[in-house]
């Protein structure tokens, strides 16, 4: 298994955000803004479901790879960060930390 992690992946938009890099696909993204990046975000969404729909096993991991990469790109733009994210599915799972905190004074 790749030790890639989605974290990895912020850290370089962030940093790619920033340099302002004419070749950079990101920076492009950052400065067209949130409309520009959502529509990206949503196409890619669609493709995604087109690849899964279709039974296109590759299409379903290079669409989904696309995805994953504009979400991350939106919530920069929206100033959210992937462990708020994060935080928000552990807390659906009902083991957060408050949850533990809370269950070991039981
Ligand atoms: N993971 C990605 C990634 N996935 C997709 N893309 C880019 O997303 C763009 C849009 O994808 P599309 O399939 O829609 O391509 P398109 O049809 O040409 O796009 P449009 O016509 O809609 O403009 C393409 O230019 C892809 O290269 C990505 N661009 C960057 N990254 C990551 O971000 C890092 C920094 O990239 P730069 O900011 O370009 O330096 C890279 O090293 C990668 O790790």
């Amino acid at each position: 298994m790749t030790g890639f992690t989605l974290s990895d992946l912020e850290k370089t938009i962030a940093e790619r955000a920033r340099s302002g890099d004419p070749d950079s696909w990101t920076a492009k993204l950052f400065s067209k803004g949130i409309d520009k990046a959502a529509q990206k975000l949503g196409e890619e969404a669609v493709e995604t479901v087109i690849a899964a729909v279709r039974g296109d096993t590759k299409g379903v991991v290079s669409e989904s790879a696309d995805l994953l990469y504009h979400w991350l790109v939106v919530l920069g733009i929206a100033g959210v960060k992937l462990d708020d994210v994060l935080t928000e599915l552990e807390r659906r799972t009902g083991r957060s930390g408050l949850a533990e905190k809370a269950s070991r004074k039981d």
